[in-house]
């Protein structure tokens, strides 16, 4: 019999090890407003019993990346440092003393899943946790500061807020007037900015924070990332994004349901996702009933070989019927404008989209009917824009609300300002302000998860041939 190859004495070969070395990681520290003289009141709480490791210090690190190509070593060391930051949690001393903090907490541009329950938390936590009693809410947006008096928040009233969609606080786009903003919070005697946004809401945030640095005031600001499309960069993903995805589900078994019950049915969902097709992709890779999955990252064309309508046609051959998800910045360049449309902005600056999928429903009648004249064809065109981020957070989007408002609490009862508290690589991480406002998270056409939704859709890759 043949020696158990695991145990037996005898060496089948030399292993040999080798040790790499990665060049150091740079730190990118966030602000701090100094002065950190107050005990944690945690360390007081009948119901916590910290242990030695509870408390983080500037020392508790998460490293950006973690995949590495060792494969082209010195382009790493030279040109691609590897970025740390510091990690999110309570500091054993804290900066403001909770019987002085003034917090100030305000949602800014479009809806997204788990709003209410951010603030939810930013009230029970600051309250519960820290015993800050002075906690207001900034009424719709930015405008909100100097153009109404600010809510007064506590615990019994936001008791339920997580379990309904929307923001209690109402939000808006545009208003962003950085003098009237600085004044107000200086007036109201603020001296925590807590402001859950989007891309738009953390640039204004920056502005707010270096004016803020600019007047000297002992405020901190912090920038609570909420995106339903999923494009802020750095963060593992946005809250909303995953509630947003399932509900993007109920359309395409709807369209599924009406393509495959017609003859030549086509079934077109049309998915938020204004310049990232992250719902589009997700909602794609999850149902596996989609044909066709259209995003802005990835171009396409409808006529001639290797387009959309050849490509339909021979699922229609095939199946009898096709679904396509599109996001709604998909083929916006396509869709005629007129001189007007070209110009028209929301009061944001971002530029309006025409309806890709009232254009695609369109552009598909016309050419079945030149190209198959008299036979039955059906596009069954759902959008459910609103419907998708107009809902309370799922569970897993709630708790991750949870941990976010409360990173951010302890992040700025620590004194630290200008900062992003958020998920990166799986650990909660405070990002500097101007860091995320920068950043940008794309569909990225060439990895693994696009190559997924080929394997899952057989799509073409819409390359001129
Ligand atoms: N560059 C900027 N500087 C200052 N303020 C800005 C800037 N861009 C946007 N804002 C302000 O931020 C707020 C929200 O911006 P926007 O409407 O673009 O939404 P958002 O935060 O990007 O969220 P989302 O796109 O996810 O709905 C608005 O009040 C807008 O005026
Ligand atoms: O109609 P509103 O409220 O401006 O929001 C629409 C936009 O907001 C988002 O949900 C987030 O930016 C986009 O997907 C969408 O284009
Ligand atoms: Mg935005």
């Amino acid at each position: 019999m043949d020696p158990d190859p695991v145990t037996s004495d005898e060496p089948k070969t030399t292993a040999t090890r080798t040790t790499i070395t990665l060049p150091p990681f740079t730190l990118h520290s966030i602000p701090h407003l100094g002065n950190l003289t107050v005990e944690n009141p945690i360390d007081f709480s009948p119901y916590y019993h910290p242990s030695p490791s509870f408390y983080l210090s500037s020392h508790d690190l998460i490293l950006r990346r973690i995949l590495f190509d060792l494969s082209s070593g010195e382009a790493l060391a030279e040109g691609d440092p590897i970025i740390a930051y510091h990690r999110a949690g309570p500091r054993r001393m804290i900066h403001f003393p909770p019987l002085i903090v003034r917090a100030a907490i305000v949602t800014c541009g479009g809806l997204c899943p788990g709003l209410n329950t951010v603030i939810r938390e930013l009230v029970v936590g600051l309250w519960e946790i820290y015993g800050v009693r002075d906690i207001f809410g900034v009424a719709a947006g930015y405008r909100g500061f100097y153009s109404s008096e600010p809510i007064r928040l506590e615990p019994k009233m936001v008791d339920s807020w997580h379990k309904r969609g929307g923001t209690a606080l109402a939000t808006s786009r545009g208003g962003f007037d950085l003098e009237k903003i600085v004044d107000a919070i200086e007036k109201q005697g603020f001296n925590q900015v807590y402001v859950i946004g989007g891309d738009g809401t953390m640039r204004g945030a920056v502005k707010i924070f270096h004016e803020i640095q600019r007047r000297k005031l002992d405020v901190s600001i912090t920038g609570i990332p909420k995106t339903v499309d999923n494009d802020i960069g750095i963060i593992d993903r946005s809250f909303g994004f995953q509630t947003a995805v399932e509900m993007a589900l109920q359309a395409i078994n709807a369209a599924h349901v009406e393509a495959e019950s017609a003859v030549n049915g086509i079934g077109l969902v049309k998915l938020m996702g204004r310049s990232t097709g992250h719902i589009a992709l997700h909602a794609t890779l999850s149902s596996r009933d989609v044909d066709c999955c259209l995003i802005p990252e990835n171009d396409f064309y409808l006529e001639g070989r290797g387009g959309l309508f050849e490509f339909l046609d021979q699922r229609l051959k095939k199946n009898g019927h096709a679904v396509i998800v599109v996001a709604e910045g998909a083929g916006q360049d396509k869709i005629p404008r007129t001189d007007a449309q070209k110009e028209d902005k929301d009061e944001s600056g971002n530029l309006v989209f025409l309806d890709v999928g009232v254009w695609l429903k369109s552009e598909l009648n016309s050419w079945w009917a030149q190209e198959h004249p008299g036979e039955l064809f059906t596009v069954k065109y759902i959008d459910p824009t609103y419907m998708i981020r107009a809902v309370p957070a799922n569970a897993i989007d709630n708790m991750y609300c949870t941990l976010l408002a409360h990173s951010a609490i302890h992040g700025v009862m620590a004194g630290y300002t200008g900062f992003v508290p958020g998920p990166v690589n799986g650990n909660y991480a405070y990002i500097p302000v101007e860091e995320v406002a920068a950043a940008k998270n794309i569909v990225d056409t060439k990895d693994h998860k696009w190559a997924w939704v080929r394997s899952v859709t057989n799509q073409p890759d819409f390359l001129k041939i």
